[in-house]
């Protein structure tokens, strides 16, 4: 006899798949193809990420009741589907009800949908925004799937303080199964590990966390999915930055429940995942929205270069065109590490020397401008037509233009507006620069696994050992006007990432009047910033959501 109270074993499917936001039908058709794929394995149960039906974060799209009804109607099509005996499964998607607007998840089985839960504790710093559109859920109790009584915390609900895994525990929750929407930082894995072993330790179950994969305008989520048994054992690590869907079994043993077979990937660190992380939100970016291909200006410098080696991995040599855009400072160096470049990494290359067009808007300017010095405006002319040139082959073959901007000439306005800054993403806008020294080097040495490009030497090493210079006027190197990048850098990092004061960040050894300096530069580029593309997040703050500074503020820290 086979009564449900005494399943032995649970095969759970853990499915780590990349949901486009928006696109319900797409990812109904995903989440059936994974069921089918779970089927195949034998699994009992499906588990989804959170809100996946609708894609996450869906932000203000939950205030359209039009998109919450397709969405309730893909998850009622999907419960009719388990009327066919296989895979139970277990998906997030947002809902709405006399009592409020909810980040839930529905339990499908039998044909039906058989419990719904919501999120109870929202997440309202950093990237996320959930309380802007969400109520809070009510205090959730286990579910009864085929006798085995499921928790089901979804992702901020294990992180907080409200205690969602100890009610479980307390109402005779046997496994905890947790939906995830949770964004890649560096080093975001170990900091999952250590809250899911704290949630483990507190309520003496097992913890299976479940994380969404793919690129989300400027967030990356990673996967790397796992799970820790009651005895505080990793049980099984998914891989990082790859869609896969995993079967997990699961057994009862003394009173318990234990994970006892399920993947062991590893986790790439530091500058492998930075790099893949750049690569999947490039991609998913591009993807996503629709474009067959991308342009950039190859300038001979280190940006560019691990811009188009991120676009290259990231689509294929066939869909990224480099251009140069010489000037009469265009050093020869330049011109060639640029031309070698792109033959390493098997892309289109055009040259298009803006020689007449820059002479041509100071023909138009002379009158206007005499009697006036030359200077930063006939610089920024010469960003501004290469700007304009590349925006050109954007709209002529829909490519479009990737920003080459790191974070640390972000942070101090080291850009031209409407010049270099124009384009519609950028890979590395969370990098300071020598973060991208170090993932170039990297590069040269690693194909990361998915990538599309070729092995060897794809950023010459000319490019990595020369001073890096803007080349806008004759032997300028970004030296004369910045801190050398390793003082910048640690500047910028105690500013903006740890907040720190100035007189703090002076102690650390660096000059006063220099960190004065970066703090003022720091602050009035914020109009620059606002007015930029959106780029991948790597570090905890990026300039993006994270870090929300007034423009117009005259507050300067001095002690
Ligand atoms: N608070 C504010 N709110 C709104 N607008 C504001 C503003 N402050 C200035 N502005 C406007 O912004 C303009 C100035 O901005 P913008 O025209 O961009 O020019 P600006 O910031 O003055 O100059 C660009 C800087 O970037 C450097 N650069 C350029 C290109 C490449 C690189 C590189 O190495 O990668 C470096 C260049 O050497 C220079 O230091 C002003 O003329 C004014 O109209
Ligand atoms: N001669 C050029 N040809 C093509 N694109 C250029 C050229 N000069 C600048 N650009 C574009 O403008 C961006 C800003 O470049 P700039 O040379 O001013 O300094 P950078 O920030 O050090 O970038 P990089 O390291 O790529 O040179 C470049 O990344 C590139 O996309
Ligand atoms: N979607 C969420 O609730 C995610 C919040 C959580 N702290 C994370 O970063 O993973």
């Amino acid at each position: 006899m086979t009564s449900e109270t005494e399943k032995t074993t649970l095969r759970i499917a853990v499915a780590q798949l990349n949901p486009t936001v928006g696109d319900v039908a797409g990812n109904l058709a995903k989440a059936r193809a994974a069921r089918a794929d779970a089927a195949t394995q034998g699994a009992d149960l499906l588990l989804l990420t959170e809100l996946f039906i609708s894609g996450y974060p869906p932000e203000d799209l939950v205030l359209k009741p039009a998109f919450l009804k397709a969405c309730r109607r893909a998850i009622d099509d999907l419960a009719t589907d388990t009327a066919d005996g296989g895979p139970g499964v277990i998906i997030g998607f947002p809902r709405q009800d006399e009592t409020g607007r909810y980040n839930a998840v529905a339990v499908l089985d039998a044909g039906k949908v058989i419990a719904v839960r919501d999120k109870v504790d929202l997440p309202n710093y950093g990237e996320f925004d959930e309380k802007r559109v969400f109520d809070q859920g009510a205090m959730p109790g286990p579910v009864n799937f085929r006798g085995v009584r499921l928790g089901i915390p979804i992702c901020e609900d294990i992180w907080g303080e409200l205690g969602v895994c100890e009610t479980l525990a307390e109402s005779g929750a046997e496994i905890l199964l947790s939906p995830n929407g949770s964004p890649y930082y560096r080093g975001k894995v170990d900091i999952r590990h250590q809250v899911v072993l704290k949630q483990v330790i507190e309520t003496g179950l097992p913890l299976l966390y479940a994380n969404q994969l793919g690129g989300q305008d400027e967030l990356v989520f990673d996967g790397a999915s796992f799970a820790f048994n009651a005895d505080k054992t990793l049980a099984f690590q998914m891989s990082q930055f790859e869609e896969t869907i995993a079967l997990t079994t699961w057994k009862r043993q003394g009173g318990g429940w234990v994970c006892d077979s399920g993947p062991m990937s590893r986790i790439p660190e530091r500058e492998e995942a930075d790099y893949r992380a750049c690569l999947l939100g490039f991609r998913d970016y591009v993807n996503k929205n629709g474009f067959k291909n991308v342009v950039l200006g190859l300038s001979g410098g280190i940006d560019s270069a691990i811009c188009a080696a991120i676009a290259v991995d990231a689509l294929g040599e066939e869909r990224v065109r480099c251009v140069m855009l010489p000037y009469r400072y265009t050093s020869e160096d330049s011109l060639k590490d640029a031309a070698d470049c792109a033959k390493a990494l098997g892309c289109r290359y055009d040259i298009v020397p803006i020689e007449a067009p820059v002479t041509g808007f100071l023909s138009a300017l002379s009158e206007t401008f005499e009697g006036t010095e030359e200077g930063i405006t006939e610089e920024n002319l010469q960003s501004r037509t290469r700007g304009t040139i590349l925006m050109a082959i954007s709209n002529k073959f829909g490519s479009m233009v990737v920003t080459t901007g790191n974070k640390s000439e972000m942070s101090v306005g080291y850009a031209t507006l409407y010049g270099d800054m124009n384009g519609g993403f950028n890979p590395i806008k969370d990098l300071y620069k020598m973060q991208v020294y170090a993932l170039s080097r990297w590069r040269n040495q690693y194909v990361p696994p998915g990538a599309l490009g070729p092995t060897g030497e794809v950023i010459p090493h000319n490019i990595i050992d020369k001073a890096p210079s803007a080349e806008l006027r004759p032997n300028q190197t970004d030296q004369d006007s910045l801190p050398p990048y390793p003082v910048l850098d640690d500047i910028l990092e105690c500013l903006v990432e740890l907040e720190m004061g100035t007189e703090e960040i002076v102690a650390r050894g660096h000059d006063a009047a220099t960190v004065h300096r970066i703090e003022h530069l720091l602050y009035i580029a914020e109009y620059k910033r606002r007015q930029s593309a959106p780029g991948v997040k790597i570090t905890r703050k990026n300039f993006g959501r994270d870090r929300r500074y007034p423009i117009t503020n005259r507050f300067r820290d001095r002690g």
